[in-house]
C-alpha cells in the first residue's frame, strides 16, 4: 500500500519553544475520508500547512502522495502543489472575475489548451452543482456557494487529495450538509478528502474517521462510534 499521507514522528516548533505539533505518527490512505478536530490552538491548522508544505517540520518527516516533502526541491513545490487540493478557510477568490474564471485562471497557469481550460472548469462547476452560476461575480454567491466555488476551483487540477480548512466554518448548518454531500460524492470517485473542523454536529452526523488533536498530539483516532448528542 502506499498512503495519501504519512507523519513520521512529526513535531513543529514555533520560535523554539511553542509546539505545534509534538510527535505526530498518521497514515491515511488512499480513498480515505478524515476529520481533524481539536479545540483551538490544538494544532490542525499546523498539521494542514505542513501537508501542502507552507511549513516543513522542525523534526520528523512528511510524505504526501509518495513525496517526501523535505526532500522535495523548490522548483517541484508548484508541480508538487498540483497534487493536492486545498480549499481555505477564506475561500480567497478573485472579486472581479466570474465563477468561471475564477476557475479557469488557475488551469490556465497549467498550460493547458483553451479547449481543456474550458471542459475541466465547467466540470469541476458540475460537481459542485454550480453550473448555472458560472458568470457569477463571487460577491453574487451566496457563502455557500462561495465555498463550493473554492472547492470546484481545488478540484479542476483533478488532485488525488483534497484538504479543506474549517469548510463549513462560516455557514448555516444545511448548507454545511450540501458542502459534505460534495466532499462524499468526490470521495466515492476515489479522492482522498482530509477536513478540519470544530463542528460536532457534522463529526458526530458523518461516521468516518476521526483524528482529534489536543495540545499538539493526537488524543484519539477512531470512527467515530459515539452516541448523536448534539440533536
Ligand atoms: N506562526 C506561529 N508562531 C508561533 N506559534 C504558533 C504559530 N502558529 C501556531 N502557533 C501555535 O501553535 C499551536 C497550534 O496552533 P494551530 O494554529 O495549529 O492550532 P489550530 O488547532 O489550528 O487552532 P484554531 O482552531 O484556533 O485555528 C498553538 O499553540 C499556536 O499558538
Amino acid at each position: 500500500m502506499n498512503p495519501a499521507i504519512v507523519f513520521k514522528n512529526v513535531s513543529k516548533i514555533y520560535h523554539g519553544q511553542i509546539y505545534g505539533l509534538k510527535d505526530i505518527n498518521l497514515e491515511v490512505e488512499k480513498g480515505d475520508f478524515v476529520f481533524v478536530t481539536g479545540h483551538s490552538g490544538a494544532g490542525k491548522s499546523t498539521l494542514l500547512k505542513l501537508l501542502y508544505r507552507a511549513l516543513l517540520p522542525s523534526t520528523g518527516e512528511v510524505y504526501v502522495n509518495n513525496m517526501n516533502l523535505l526532500k522535495l526541491k523548490q522548483k517541484d513545490i508548484p508541480l508538487f502543489r498540483r497534487t493536492l487540493g486545498v480549499v481555505f478557510q477564506d475561500v480567497k477568490l478573485l472579486p472581479r472575475k466570474t465563477a468561471i474564471e475564477n476557475i479557469s485562471l488557475c488551469l490556465e497557469m497549467l498550460g493547458l489548451s483553451d479547449r481543456e481550460v474550458k471542459k475541466r472548469a465547467y466540470k469541476s462547476l458540475e460537481l459542485v452543482k454550480l453550473s448555472s452560476k458560472s458568470r457569477a461575480f463571487p460577491n453574487e454567491l451566496s457563502g455557500g456557494e462561495q465555498q463550493r466555488l473554492a472547492i470546484a476551483r481545488a478540484i479542476s487540477y483533478y488532485p488525488t487529495l483534497l484538504i479543506a480548512d474549517e469548510p463549513t466554518g462560516n455557514i448555516d448548518l444545511k448548507t454545511s450538509w450540501e458542502i459534505m454531500s460534495i466532499f462524499e460524492n468526490l470521495n466515492r470517485m476515489g479522492m482522498t478528502i482530509l477536513i478540519t473542523t470544530h463542528n460536532p454536529i457534522i463529526v458526530s452526523k458523518m461516521n468516518k474517521r476521526v483524528v482529534q488533536l489536543k495540545n499538539g498530539q493526537i488524543e484519539s483516532d477512531s470512527l467515530w462510534d459515539k452516541p448523536l448528542i448534539y440533536e
